[in-house]
């Protein structure tokens, strides 16, 4: 019954762009071209690290390398490593509006995943042309990976800091936003949020993975903190192996704000495709955690990433400087 759809939708209004067919175009470009990717690159079986655009290549990956192929058995794994920001901000949204053209391609819903912080500073050039104009926005549907349970007009909201720099940019429908209920407790907005998700599972706007049960989203998008932590999960504490919720809340982030709703494990790790939009001299140390040839043990939140589908990893030469840093020992 739909009043009984508990999902808070906000008072989201998008731009006034032209509804022209030209929002519906079709791309042609295959995702990734090898263009791109020429100068080296490490493949195995699973895992693949490239340096992508460098005038010059000082970087081997360490050996060691294939070691993250034994805790990642699931899905493909790449590892992009650009010269900065600006590039990466330039693929990342190339590879969401390629990923956005193939699901649509199989279905009429596209279930994208955001998390808080400099990630959506690196969307930037997902709102410009040619996507502003080629992505079917209107089949796509907004979650978040976490929130952070202020109201959403506070400056600590990832809902606020979606809107102002993506969400107002883009012809997205507002009933396709699906934000927290920030009238509730972390606990109330937790249990809200999963209902809400349990309803568009069976709306059929969520698919839900055959192999684990949860839900499977098409592409998360996320970030990481100097700490190695990803969406609300902190190194250390108990909800990192929440393992039968699909939400869940913190009270204590050791990141503030303090309380806070997230997507567990289990959702992150069904989802069809993520990217890890790591950049930054400050997530060196936990990127050579991550990546690096010492990964006998898993210590951070981040090393648990490891989706049914594929992980790309969109960094840059800051954040794997401790890597470069190793292979050159
Ligand atoms: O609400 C949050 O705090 C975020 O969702 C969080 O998980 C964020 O993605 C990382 O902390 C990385 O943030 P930065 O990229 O800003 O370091």
């Amino acid at each position: 019954m739909e009043s009984a759809i508990r999902c808070a939708f906000p008072a989201f209004i998008p731009s006034l762009r032209s509804s022209s067919s030209s929002h519906f175009l079709p791309l042609i470009r295959p995702l990734f071209p090898a263009k791109n990717h020429s100068l080296f690159s490490f493949k195995s079986r699973n895992l693949a690290i490239t340096p992508v655009n460098s005038t010059r290549s000082t970087w081997k990956p360490p050996a060691a390398m294939a070691g993250t192929e034994s805790s990642t058995e699931k899905g493909k794994r790449n590892v992009l490593v650009f010269d900065n920001e600006e590039d990466l901000s330039v693929s990342l949204a190339k590879y969401t509006a390629d990923l956005s053209e193939k699901f649509l391609k199989e279905r009429s819903a596209f279930t994208v995943v955001l998390s808080g912080g400099s990630l959506i500073k690196s969307l930037r050039k997902l709102v410009e042309p040619p996507y502003i104009d080629t992505v079917e926005w209107a089949k796509w549907h907004i979650f978040w990976v976490d929130e952070r349970v202020v109201p959403k007009d506070h400056e600590d909201s990832n809902y606020k800091l979606a809107y102002d720099g993506f969400l107002s940019k883009v012809p997205i429908l507002p009933g396709h936003v699906y934000a927290i209920n920030d009238y509730l407790s972390a606990e109330g907005a937790a249990d809200d949020y999963e209902a809400c998700l349990r309803h568009l599972v069976k709306a059929g706007i969520i698919e839900l993975s055959k192999a684990t049960g949860f839900p499977k989203f098409d592409l998360m998008l996320l970030g990481m903190g100097p700490d190695g932590h990803v969406a609300s999960l902190f190194p250390g504490h108990p909800l990192v192996n929440e393992n039968q919720k699909w939400v869940t809340f913190i009270k204590d982030s050791p990141k503030p704000p303090p309380e806070r709703i997230t997507f567990t494990f289990p959702v992150i790790n069904s989802s069809a495709a993520i990217a890890m939009v790591v950049n930054g001299a400050g997530k060196a140390e936990a990127v050579r955690t991550a990546l690096g040839d010492q990964q006998s043990s898993v210590s951070l939140p981040v090393q648990m990433v490891s989706p049914e589908g594929e992980l790309t990893w969109f960094t840059d030469k800051e954040a794997t400087s401790k890597l470069q840093e190793q292979a050159s020992l």
